[in-house]
């Protein structure tokens, strides 16, 4: 017998990739568990999978900077670290990244890449492993959502948050829809996802010096002059990151997605004057924020 859960989770999260630097990313996760009816006639409790299998898939994933454990051109090491983080220093085709969190903030995956099938490969493991001896057999699907116009991906950190978002480095891929004086600009919004393809968001006021910057011996000896420093204390630990100017966009608020909706009405009114801005601002699948600048 089979079972099946659609749209059970969306995982939002960032990997690094050799040719694209740093990608915030959201995949939709459909999960068909198959086996024989346990005692109350069910494969599983729809209960049960849309919590607890939930529970491992984002345990697993969720809010985390997915690492390709087998990159040459990363690396990883908890010596000098705080306890209980781990510096993350990586290159790639576009910029060199470094990073000092908690652990839990990282996920290594087996593989020189990030892709829907080592994901899968990797929440299969770990999900079967946790599984009632009735189910044999687990199928996981992750898809990314469909949208029919432009999107970008970004990574951040809400060092504000009391959940996982305050991971310096976990991301989503958005659509946006830009209207000015009510019509849809395909055109404004085509712009704003390629200022935003691939890019982080950080907030100024987290900035800091190289003086106050916790990153590895590594790090410290490899950053350019184009790299900036951003790091806050949040209740899980210390969050450090180095990223180069051209893949970095600064924003003078926190990276709620009501306030990036708001930073872009306010970017686009300085250059529109005349007209009345709508932002409405994706956060990954399915939920965001609407910001109006008259
Ligand atoms: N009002 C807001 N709430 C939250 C924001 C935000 O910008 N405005 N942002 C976040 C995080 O950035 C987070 O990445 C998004 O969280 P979400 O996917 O909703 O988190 P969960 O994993 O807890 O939700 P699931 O339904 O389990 O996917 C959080 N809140």
């Amino acid at each position: 017998m089979q079972l099946f859960v659609n749209d059970l989770t969306v995982i939002d999260f960032s990997y690094l990739c050799e040719q694209r630097g740093i990608v915030g990313e959201s995949w939709i996760v459909d999960v068909l568990l198959e086996g024989c009816l346990n005692e109350m006639s069910m494969v599983l409790d729809f209960g049960v999978v849309k919590k607890q299998i939930k529970a491992i898939i984002d345990d697993a994933v969720d809010h985390k900077l997915l690492l390709p454990l087998n990159s040459g051109t990363l690396r990883v090491t908890q010596e000098g670290a705080r306890e209980g983080h781990e510096f993350v220093d990586f290159s790639s085709k576009r910029a060199s990244f470094y990073l000092q969190s908690p652990v839990s903030a990282f996920a290594g995956i087996e593989g020189a890449e990030i892709t829907i099938e080592s994901v899968t490969k990797h929440l299969t493991n770990v999900i079967k492993q946790q599984l009632p001896s009735n189910v044999s057999g687990l199928t996981i699907r992750l898809r990314p959502e469909v949208i029919d116009s432009d999107f970008y991906h970004y990574t951040h950190g809400l060092k504000k948050h009391d959940g996982n978002c305050q991971r310096i480095a976990h991301g989503h891929r958005s659509k946006i829809e830009l209207f000015k004086d009510g019509a849809r600009d395909h055109s404004l919004e085509n712009y704003w996802c390629k200022r935003w393809q691939d890019i982080y968001i950080a907030t100024d006021s987290d900035e800091v010096t190289k003086e106050n910057i916790e990153l590895s011996s590594y790090a410290l000896e490899n950053v350019n002059p184009d790299h900036r420093y951003f790091a806050y204390m949040a209740p899980q630990g210390r969050f450090d990151i180095a990223v180069e100017s051209g893949v970095l966009e600064i924003v003078d608020c926190d990276s709620t997605v009501e306030l990036l909706a708001d930073f872009i009405a306010r970017q686009l009114k300085s250059l529109n004057n005349e007209n009345e801005i709508t932002v409405v601002a994706y956060e990954g699948v399915g939920k965001g924020a609407i910001a109006h600048v008259q």
